[in-house]
């Protein structure tokens, strides 16, 4: 299922005035689908993840996440949403250094409410789709950065959801492990059918993307894409 904004406007106050952070954004992820979008600092970007994944109201505009309509849903509502349909990659993997690969996966799934031990399997089989297998039992310091990035795409991906929000996931990590990370990312939004909406100041990997959409004041619009069609 995909993810939807539609003549999105998002302003943030600003002294005596506001700031526009998205200027009637309109743009549709299909399931399968990775979406990226670049521009300079400031543009926008953070602002959109923002409102994608939920966690700010637009001041005008739609928001469908996995097929639901969020407009009107109460915060109780959203945070349920979120928490079934979203996965979010941060930068910073943000891994719990006392835990496992595997446990980093179980603890968000069974926060979801999934019986333990069926968490356990499914956050398994998300390491090994993320190539991860062998290293399951592995605390943070035990891995690589770029295999740090991994569990923390692979967790994003644990809940199994529509949608999968990703933040400047190479900033952190040299050419190589960077340009592999972006390859997982596009693999795995193939494997879990997933609308992935990628945001980053990095230009370099931008060719694996299916879209390449940029951002400046708060505007958006379509740079590159491998299908024709707008936003
Ligand atoms: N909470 C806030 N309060 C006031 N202004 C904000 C707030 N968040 C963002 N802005 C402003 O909204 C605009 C868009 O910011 P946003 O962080 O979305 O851009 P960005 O492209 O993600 O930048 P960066 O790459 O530096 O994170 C900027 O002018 C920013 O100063």
């Amino acid at each position: 299922m995909s993810l939807e904004l539609n003549d999105v406007t998002l302003t943030h106050p600003d002294g005596d005035g506001v700031v526009t952070a998205l200027d009637r954004v309109s743009v549709r992820v299909a399931p399968g689908e990775l979406a990226a979008v670049v521009g300079p600092s400031g543009s926008g970007k953070s602002s959109l993840l923002a409102v994608a994944a939920t966690l700010i109201r637009p001041d005008s505009g739609r928001v469908a996440v996995g097929g639901v309509e969020t407009l009107g849903l109460r915060p109780r509502e959203l945070s349920e949403l979120r928490l079934g349909r979203v996965g979010i990659v941060f930068q910073q993997p943000n891994l719990i250094g006392s835990l496992t690969a595997v446990e980093q996966l179980v603890v968000t799934d069974h926060m979801r409410g999934r019986p333990a031990r069926e968490a356990r399997v499914r956050s398994m089989e998300t390491l090994a789709a993320v190539g991860l297998s062998g290293k399951e039992h592995r605390r943070p310091h035990q891995l690589s950065g770029g295999e740090r990035q991994r569990v923390n795409i692979a967790r994003a991906l644990a809940g199994r959801p529509s949608v999968l929000l990703v933040d400047e996931p190479t900033a952190a990590l040299d050419h190589e492990r960077g340009g592999r990370i972006m390859e997982l990312l596009v693999e795995a939004t193939g494997t879990f059918d997933v609308a992935t909406l990628l945001v980053t100041h990095d230009t370099e990997y931008l060719d694996a993307a299916d879209r390449v959409l940029e951002m400046r004041d708060g505007r958006l619009r379509v740079l590159a894409a491998d299908r024709p069609g707008g936003l």
